[in-house]
């Protein structure tokens, strides 16, 4: 199965953390291809994923996308996520920025879904102090795996360990789907 990260990473802490969860995720299933790539490389097909597609992006300027992002978000415009699913990671400093604590991660979520790709990979918000973010969706989950290099670097390792398993099992759960869906579709097909 094939696993394309992409990210954006001004100082290098998404690119790490892309590298890190990259790891994590061969350890777990030796099936899984896993390749990773910075945003800057990347083109609009990369981002429509047969299998999943991880977006890796950090928040900037109070509440901004990392600017790597900019014209890819611009180009997802044009393309069409239909069928595809994704998850996301984010990075940002709720000590410092508590007012938009991973802003551009919500930001990022709601393009892609706009676009019609399927999220997973949702992460619960109860052990993080913040006063608000644009990537909290139902009041009690991130749309995505929130990471601190400045604030709480010691527990990125194993968020990442959890938040892999948690997308692993997602990930199954979408495939079972989509094959029971085809099934019934062929099913139909040959009563017809
Ligand atoms: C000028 C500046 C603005 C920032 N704005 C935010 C912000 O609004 N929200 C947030 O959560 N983090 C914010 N951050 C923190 C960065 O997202 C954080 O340092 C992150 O780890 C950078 O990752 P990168 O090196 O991969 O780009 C800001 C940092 C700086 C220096």
């Amino acid at each position: 199965m094939k696993i394309t990260i992409i990210y954006g990473s001004s100082t290098g802490n998404t690119q790490n953390a892309a590298e890190i969860i990259a790891d994590e995720l061969t350890n777990l299933n030796a099936d899984y291809q896993v390749e990773v790539l910075d945003v800057c490389d990347a083109t609009p097909e990369q981002f429509n994923q047969p299998n999943l597609l991880i977006a890796g992006i950090s928040t900037w300027d109070i509440g901004e996308l990392q600017c790597d992002w900019f014209d890819a978000y611009e180009q997802l415009d044009d393309t069409d996520l239909s069928g595809s699913t994704f998850a996301l990671f984010g990075l940002g400093d709720a000590g410092a920025y508590s007012d938009t604590y991973q802003d551009a991660m919500g930001i990022l979520h709601d393009k892609l879904l706009e676009r019609g790709a399927k999220a997973i990979g949702y992460w619960p918000t109860e052990n993080y102090i913040y006063d608000d973010s644009r990537a909290v969706i139902d009041g009690n989950k991130f749309c995505g795996l929130a990471l601190d290099e400045e604030g709480e670097s010691d527990k990125t390792e194993e968020r990442i360990i959890e938040w892999v398993k948690q997308v692993s099992k997602e990930l199954e759960l979408v495939k079972q789907h989509a094959d029971a869906s085809s099934l019934t579709t062929s099913l139909r097909n040959k009563l017809a």
